[in-house]
């Protein structure tokens, strides 16, 4: 389990877990990966339960909890999902009002009711799942799991607290579809930015779908009409409203197969950018379509998917790619070509997108090159169309096709028979069109406005032409070639998508003629009629079906590799065992690749956070934490790989050049070719960085233990060396007084043997004197060598006791 990152499940450190309704704001990320993940595993293989080390005692108690509430999770979260769906709405309506979903008192209880209490428990049991007291309905075991006892603490601490009005919007949208046919008319929105000021010359009605302008300015105007109905009315700043009220639908039909295009329209800073890209706070239609896109996937077992985007805009009537290598006027710009229904755009560099991450990494790389193209750039920003486009293809699995390191014995029963469909492919546009404005007396403002104006009278006259012929029965030519916004958008407003318009008002009273305009506009539209149909494309054009088919050709090779290792008496070298064992791992790798490249509900993850890795490793980390450093890495290169992906997939995607074709245009695509090996480099470079960092981080940190090793035994040398120094010094002085010492004992040897002479010399002297009656006592001097040796030590003697060096003069003899 540990060695699959996506069924590794981060947790946060110092013992830190998810703890209940009090966990913070970083737990509840932590544990959208836990929900997500697990509701997908709930429905096919299993819950999915954290890694977590068993030796330690701290953290059997965390793991005991997680394991609980993955346990819950099991339990509750598919019913809360698929189980909720499958009942009437009407049902789950009149529940969730008899009983609204409330936080427990005790969290504990309501698990109880969940695992601890059997069909044949005594206790009773009320709706809410607290013992003790009785409700009007009795408890039975069809009430274990309800919406009316799902409490919040069974949901995770992530959980949308509107993802069930939500679903039961969805229910209603698609009720809705199937009885109006709402999707075959262009669904048009307005949608009023509020403003400060109390003067507002419009009232909008969100109720009835209709706005008003009031009396005052309804006079300055030529305008008969006062009031003007939608499909629906906007006010505020709520974007997730506003995402489902006009966007929600289309982004669901584009992943059933339905080209979509949802466009914001509407005079500058009236709020067109706001309502696409939104606040960090309250994102916008764009990175709220991107996360359904995803959720879609989740919640899709029985298909598997591959994303691309692009990114463009459409400035002074040329397209750039957003997306595309050189900066600014040096990138080449995106040629519209075909006619009709059949119109492309090349070159236009579409990237496989494999997370919400991705996408945003996509989208923020295009801005980022929008803004090189022009210091100004947000001036620019509202002065040009901007397109985000997603193709999404995607074909029913077969067991074949699951993907390889997945579980796939539980969900392969459902499964279909490979072949059984072709890939569907379809392409969702957000449009975030220029603001359409007044002249202006400023030259280069003149030109971009005369473009701008251009573009959108196009659009509005293309409207136009498109509803007379759907009301009228008619088939006058709609002038789609007259700019590059109407051409590119042409087999949309052909008919050949479900569109979304929102069209944004400014209610000041000094925008009155430019709001009367846009809704002039959105009126236009809503009488266009379109028939969209869902498309199944021929295998080869599907990039889903090429990497299917490479995905299929690797596996049928890696088996033949592993039949043939199982051969018996086959006698290799070492040479071709080592070249064998290296083929098989580029294949795994490949094959690896390419299976992460097609979205399942079992591989898509839709939490975006990761945190960010320290770049040492900390060898006081525990087990757990280190799998987690580990899970972290991993997650990096496999963006990286996915990337490296990318920029391969658009490499293969690029039109071939023919060779009769202009010298200039294979220039371009030499150039174009080089930047995007340049490109690769620094990708794979990173890629080959990241995957070293471990490595260098061990070997700094391995580096490091050592330096302070050899530091502190330099230290001990250094001490050992004054230690020495100061023996030396010692034995110096010792030296000398031994060498003063010997002198001394020569000197003193010297004068006895004088003295023994002198002596010697007086007693034959004295001997030869006619004797002397001297009395002598009877002592050691009667002998003469006693009085020799008693003079000799009397002298001794007195020599050491002037220089009290007697014990040393003896050691030395003795030495001697
Ligand atoms: N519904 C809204 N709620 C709150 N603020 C809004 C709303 N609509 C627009 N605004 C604010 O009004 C200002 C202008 O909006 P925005 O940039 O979206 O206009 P725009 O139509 O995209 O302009 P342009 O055509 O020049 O690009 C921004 O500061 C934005 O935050």
């Amino acid at each position: 389990m540990s060695n699959n990152p996506r069924k590794f499940m981060p947790v946060r450190r110092n013992g830190q877990q998810n703890s209940n309704n009090t966990a913070s704001d970083n737990d509840g990320r932590a544990s959208v990966a836990s929900t997500a993940s697990g509701t997908s595993a709930g429905s096919l293989a299993g819950p999915r339960i954290p890694f977590l080390p068993s030796s330690r005692s701290g953290t059997t108690t965390i793991r005991n909890q997680m394991n609980e509430l993955a346990r819950s999770r099991s339990v509750v979260k598919p019913l809360a999902t698929s189980t909720l769906l499958a009942r009437p709405v009407s049902s789950l309506r009149a529940s969730r009002s008899r009983s609204p979903v409330k936080p427990p008192s005790s969290p504990t209880k309501t698990r109880k009711v969940v695992f601890d209490s059997p069909a044949t428990s005594p206790t009773k049991i009320n709706a809410r799942g607290l013992p003790g007291e009785e409700d009007e309905e009795p408890f039975s075991p069809s009430h274990l799991v309800d919406a009316t006892i799902i409490s919040d603490i069974d949901l995770s601490v992530d959980f949308d607290p509107n993802e069930l009005s939500r679903m039961l919007a969805d229910e209603q949208a698609r009720e809705d579809e199937a009885r109006s046919d709402a999707l075959d008319k262009v669904l048009v929105s307005i949608r009023v930015k509020p403003i400060n000021d109390d003067e507002e010359a419009w009232k909008p009605d969100t109720e009835e779908a209709k706005i008003m302008i009031k009396g005052q300015y309804a006079r300055t105007t030529t305008s008969v009409n006062n009031e003007y109905r939608y499909d629906n009315v906007l006010a505020g700043s709520n974007n997730k409203l506003a995402y489902e009220a006009t966007a929600r639908r289309h982004v669901r039909s584009a992943m059933e197969g339905f080209n979509s295009v949802v466009f914001a329209y509407g005079q500058t800073a009236s709020g067109k950018t706001y309502t696409l890209s939104g606040t960090d706070e309250d994102p916008g239609i764009i990175p709220r379509a991107m996360r359904d896109v995803f959720g879609y996937i989740k919640a899709t077992p029985g298909r598997e998917y591959l994303l691309r985007a692009s990114y463009l805009e459409i400035y002074n009537e040329q397209i750039h790619d957003l997306l595309a290598p050189g900066i600014g006027v040096a990138r080449v710009p995106v040629m519209l070509q075909g006619t009709g229904l059949n119109v492309t755009m090349t070159p236009l560099r579409e990237e496989v997108v494999t997370s919400l991450k991705a996408v945003k990494e996509v989208m923020e790389r295009g801005e980022s090159n929008r803004r090189t193209a022009n210091t100004d750039w947000n001036e620019r920003s509202s002065r040009s169309h901007s397109v985000f486009r997603l193709v999404i293809e995607s074909r029913e699995r077969t067991a074949e096709g699951s993907t390889p390191n997945l579980p796939s014995a539980s969900s392969s029963s459902k499964l279909h028979a490979p072949g059984a469909n072709g890939v569907r492919m379809s392409v969702l546009s957000l449009i975030d069109l220029a603001g359409s404005e007044k002249a202006t007396s400023d030259k280069e403002r003149a030109k971009e406005g005369k473009y701008i104006n251009t573009s959108l009278l196009t659009l509005g006259t293309v409207i136009g032409t498109l509803a007379e012929n759907a009301s009228k029965g008619k088939s006058d030519h709609v002038p789609f070639r007259n700019s590059k916004l109407t051409r590119m958008l042409q087999p949309s407003l052909s008919g050949d998508a479900r569109i979304s318009v929102i069209c944004t008002l400014n209610p000041s009273p000094s925008a009155v003629s430019e709001s009367l305009n846009t809704l002039g506009f959105a009126s236009r539209v809503k009488r266009v009629s379109l028939n969209a149909t869902k498309k199944e494309i021929v295998d080869h054009e599907a990039l889903l079906e090429r990497y299917r088919k490479e995905i299929d050709e690797l596996k049928a090779k890696l088996r033949e590799k592993d039949a043939q290792e199982r051969k018996v008496n086959r006698r290799l070298s070492m040479r071709e065992k080592a070249d064998e064992h290296r083929d098989k791992t580029d294949l795994n790798l490949r094959l690896q690749q390419l299976s992460k490249l097609i979205l399942t509900s079992q591989s898509v993850d839709l939490p975006t956070e990761t945190a960010g890795s320290p770049t040492k490793l900390d060898f006081d980390l525990t087990p757990y934490e280190l799998q987690e450093e580990l899970h972290n890495a991993r997650k990096r290169l496999e963006m990286q790989e996915t990337q490296i992906l990318s920029l391969e997939a658009a490499l293969a995607a690029r039109p071939a050049l023919g060779s009769d074709a202009p010298e200039t245009e294979k220039d371009k695509l030499i150039a174009e070719l080089q930047q995007t090996n340049r490109e690769l480099t620094i990708v794979v470079q990173g890629y080959e960085a990241n995957a070293g960092e471990p490595l260098v981080a061990v070997k700094e940190d391995v580096e490091k233990e050592w330096i302070d090793k050899l530091n502190a035994l330099e230290h001990q040398l250094e001490e050992s060396k004054s230690w020495a120094k100061e023996m030396t010094k010692e034995l110096e002085s010792e030296k000398r007084v031994r060498q003063r010492l010997e002198d001394e004992k020569r000197a003193l040897l010297s004068f006895v043997t004088e003295v023994d002479v002198h002596m010697r010399e007086r007693t034959s002297y004295t001997s030869s004197l006619p004797r002397l009656a001297i009395s002598t006592p009877r002592t050691s001097l009667g002998n003469p060598e006693n009085k020799q040796r008693s003079l000799g030590a009397v002298l001794i003697e007195t020599s050491n006791a002037s220089f009290g060096t007697l014990g040393d003069l003896r050691e030395v003899e003795a030495k001697e």
